[in-house]
């Protein structure tokens, strides 16, 4: 199969990167389902990349329907080793405005229908996860956005995104609960997807890009969709160019990540008391370690 390092995840407004080049649509199947949608391999100013539509290319899957672990599974069997990701994000905070760009550095997680775990059924794992996006994939997307020279956008670096299960969005007394937790953003997606790339040993960085005030501000109309959507429109090509120079930065540096190595310490049960079946469907993570 076609191997590539980087993968990229497109959310809401995000279906597909224009400048890819030689494309070729790849099938993957996983041992955790069919992801998203086909993986869409081609080249980025000549270097190698998998684009993948979280919501599918229609946007025909909810938040809480996106097979959150066979897209990561299809990445890691790509050979995908850094995932940078592009969200659609309600603001949470008054300086954080509509077309702003934020790289979040932590999460508050507000899910509760959706697997987000490779473990179980007979083997135990915890990776470490107070740093739930890689500090050095991050810290690039930052030098991309300088790079882009976007005039008039501002970048916000670091920021905490609440993960809400959805799909309603939050109630007025959420948002408010949420921006006295101090948090800056919301969306719907993202803790689950970082979740499993730690777990899968991926590095993962996320490009924020803020659509609205949620519901809380009471200058602003209430969050909808096509509030979401006009906005995005916006600034999609913003983020294919950060997207862009983002590819670009990594090919020259492949930084090190200890998301590498997240398994190292994690795993619990000893391999001979794992079922067989537990060990074939997790291979691909388990093998550096147990051969
Ligand atoms: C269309 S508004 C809500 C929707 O947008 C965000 O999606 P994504 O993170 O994939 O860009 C948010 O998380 C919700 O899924
Ligand atoms: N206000 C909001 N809440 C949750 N997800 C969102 N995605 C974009 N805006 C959002």
């Amino acid at each position: 199969m076609t191997q590539v390092r980087i993968g990229i995840i497109g959310g809401s407004g995000l279906y597909r990167m224009e400048a890819l080049k030689d494309v070729e649509e790849v099938r993957v199947e996983t041992a955790f389902g069919d992801p998203s949608d086909a993986l869409i391999v081609g080249n980025l100013d000549g270097v190698p990349v998998a684009f993948l539509a979280r919501h599918g290319r229609h946007h025909q899957l909810l938040p809480t329907e996106v097979p959150y672990r066979a897209n990561i599974l299809a990445m890691k069997q790509l050979g995908v080793e850094y995932i940078l990701s592009a969200s659609a994000v309600g603001s949470l905070q008054a300086e954080i405005a509509p077309l702003d760009l934020v790289i979040p550095d932590q999460f508050i997680d507000r899910t509760f229908a959706r697997p987000s775990t490779f473990f179980g059924n007979g083997l135990v794992g915890h990776v470490t996860f107070g740093d739930p996006f890689c500090p050095a994939l991050s810290q690039l997307l930052a030098e991309a956005v300088s790079l882009a020279e976007i005039p008039e956008i501002k970048l916000h670096q670091g920021g905490t995104y609440v993960c809400m299960e959805g799909p309603a969005f939050s109630t007025k007394a959420e948002s408010q609960l949420y921006r006295s937790w101090g948090a800056q953003i919301i969306g719907m997606t993202n803790l689950t997807e970082a979740k499993l790339a730690r777990e899968a040993e991926i590095a993962y960085a996320t490009l924020a890009l803020v659509t609205d005030y949620d519901c809380w501000h009471p200058d602003h109309d209430s969050v909808t969709v096509e509030m979401v959507i006009a906005n995005l429109h916006k600034n999609a090509t913003n983020a294919q160019k950060v997207v862009r120079s983002a590819v670009g930065l990594l090919s020259d540096r492949w930084p090190e990540s200890a998301a590498h190595e997240a398994l190292r310490y994690a795993l619990m049960t000893p391999p001979e008391h794992v079922p067989a079946e537990t060990r074939q469907r997790l291979a691909l993570l388990l093998q550096k370690y147990w051969g």
